[in-house]
């Protein structure tokens, strides 16, 4: 595997700090020896993200004889280059905006904020390193994993080929994840541009920094950015941020996000790119109608995903798949019966969660005759901004499309008690049921901790809790979560009609009748 110094060091492991070579000695050790390959396996598994950490570790926990193959690190993209270096900038971000916006509580910062954004990147590498041991080498290998570094790709209908060693299988689990794509933007092979593999190994602040793709990677990192003191630009095809979310949601988050500096270029026409004076980038894009031009230090691309097949040799077994990823069915299963998928390979989910689920489903089915389908889960998602903004089910133009009547219930963040006095009023709880009863469909929540409260409605949905449920719950005082309880408050009342409220009256008069006589 060599060793790493500063030549074949991946990018990930930029700078090749003390936190970094602690990471590679968890999830990439350079002393590594590949075990010898047992004559078969219950399992093999290709990909060592969420998807196939949770497979392998899973399997193995339940008796099978498991290997697991990863090209890169231990970990995928969450540890490395995803969820956990993501959250770790947007904390220190917070940080920043509260320093900023202490004045608004009375709180005195004479000298005002100041990123020092090596200090950030350094406590993030070293969490980020502090997280790795759970995914390491060396715990698989405790759990009874054999774990392969190297290439991985299919001979036959039994065989994964590891750089020369053969690994026989009975089942076999595509778990590979996806990776940044390189959109056809005009002049993009002209610039040099980041993605969420580089992004996570700058060492300096840009000062300028361009964003194409207002999704949740663009998102976040442009509100993060700026709130650290970078310009930041925000280029997006569609009309506002986060187009895939409620509107109305979206709408929330970006009032926030332009009191943080963000300029947003939406509605983007004829985005091009080209190198600009000492080293910089030009962007060129009209949005609303206007002809904008910008230099940047750094671009930042964040326009969605591609699956992770090149090299697997898929075509050899019969795996069919698109540009969107390995086929599966329901059941995970691969057009090759004896080899299933799971995460950001085959599911639209791209979640760390999803994947998490998906590889539980993958271990009944194909160790255990199981019947899970992973249409049978209910998958929340959330948007680490600030606020956050996290949904779970249906949405209004989705139930619409599927036929599905609902009523809406919304509650606005100013009714909640806890949320007007910390000063994070901004914010909703949207709640859609079946028109006819309190049947949970899709909720939205944009609030400060809206991912931790999503769970709740996740809940609510898998057990068929309806916002009556939700209603008759204690939560506790003065709490953003009481949120739910107030929107379930809001379905008991609209059942109080005109008729029910006048007869309700006539029972009470009639009650004072009987006590005065
Ligand atoms: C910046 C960013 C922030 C994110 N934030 C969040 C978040 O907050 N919450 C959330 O839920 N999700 C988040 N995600 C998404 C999340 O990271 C992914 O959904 C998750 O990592 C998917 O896991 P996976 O196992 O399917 O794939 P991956 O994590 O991509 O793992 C696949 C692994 O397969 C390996 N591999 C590929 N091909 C081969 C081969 N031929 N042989 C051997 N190995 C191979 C790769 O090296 C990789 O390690 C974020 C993603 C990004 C990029
Ligand atoms: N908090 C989280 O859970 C989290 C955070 C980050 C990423 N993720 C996962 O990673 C996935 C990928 O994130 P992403 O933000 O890269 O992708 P995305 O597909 O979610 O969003 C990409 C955005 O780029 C826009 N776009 C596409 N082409 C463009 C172009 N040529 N010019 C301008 N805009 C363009 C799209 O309209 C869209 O709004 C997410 O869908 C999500 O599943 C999750």
């Amino acid at each position: 595997m060599g060793n790493h110094n500063s030549e074949d060091t991946p990018a990930v492991l930029q700078p090749w700090d003390e936190a970094n070579r602690e990471l590679a000695s968890l999830v990439r050790p350079a002393d590594w020896k590949n075990p010898e390959p047992a004559s078969h396996y219950n399992l093999v598994v290709i990909g060592a993200g969420t998807a196939g950490l949770v497979t392998a570790a899973g399997a193995a926990g339940l008796g099978a004889r498991v290997a697991l193959v990863e090209r890169h690190m231990l970990g995928g993209d969450c540890l490395n280059v995803g969820c956990v270096p993501s959250k770790a900038l947007l904390a220190a971000s917070r940080a920043a905006a509260a320093v900023r916006d202490a004045d608004r509580f009375g709180v005195l910062v004479p000298e005002g904020v100041r990123v020092d954004f090596p200090r950030v990147m350094e406590r993030m590498r070293r969490l980020r390193a502090s997280i790795a041991p759970n995914d390491s080498a060396q715990r698989l290998a405790d759990l009874g994993v054999d774990v392969f570094f190297g290439n991985a790709r299919f001979v036959d209908s039994q065989t994964v080929d590891v750089d020369g060693t053969r690994l026989r299988f009975q089942k076999a689990v595509i778990a590979t994840g996806a990776r940044a794509a390189a959109p056809p933007i005009a002049g993009l092979e002209t610039v040099p541009y980041l993605t969420n593999e580089s992004l996570f190994s700058l060492t300096e602040l840009p000062q300028r920094l361009g964003i194409i793709g207002a999704g949740p990677i663009g998102c976040e990192m442009a509100q993060a950015f700026a709130r650290f003191g970078s310009r930041v630009f925000l280029v997006e095809a569609l009309h506002g941020i986060l187009p895939r979310e409620d509107p109305d949601a979206s709408q929330i988050v970006w009032r926030v996000m332009e009191r943080d500096g963000v300029e947003l270029l939406c509605c983007g026409r004829d985005l091009a790119l080209s190198p600009g004076p000492d080293g910089a980038v030009r962007i060129r894009v009209h949005t609303h109608g206007r002809a904008r031009q910008e230099d940047v230090d750094h671009l930042l691309v964040a326009v969605g995903r591609a699956p992770n097949l090149e090299g697997l040799d898929l075509d050899r077994v019969g795996v069919a798949a698109t540009p969107k990823g390995v086929v599966v069915d329901e059941r995970l299963r691969t057009t090759h019966p004896k080899i299933y998928a799971a995460g950001d390979v085959c599911s639209p989910y791209q979640f760390t969660h999803a994947a998490d689920f998906m590889a539980r489903i993958v271990i009944q089915n194909a160790l255990f005759w199981g019947r899970a389908k992973a249409s049978a889960l209910t998958i929340p998602w959330c948007t680490y901004t600030d606020p956050e903004i996290a949904h779970v089910g249906l949405y209004e133009k989705e139930a619409r499309k599927q036929g599905v009547e609902i009523r809406t219930f919304d509650l606005p963040l100013s009714q909640v008690d806890r949320a007007v006095l910390e000063g994070r009023s901004e914010g909703m709880v949207r709640v859609h049921t079946r028109k006819e009863s309190d049947r949970i469909v899709g909720a939205t929540v944009v609030a400060p901790n809206a991912g931790d409260m999503i769970g709740e409605l996740s809940l609510a949905i898998t057990h068929q809790i309806g916002l009556k449920g939700l209603a008759a719950a204690i939560h506790p005082y003065p709490t953003v979560g009481e949120g739910l309880r107030k929107a379930g408050d809001l379905y008991n009342r609209s059942r109080l009609t005109p008729r029910t409220k006048k007869m309700l009256a006539k029972l009470m008069a009639w009650r004072l009748r009987l006590f005065n006589t």
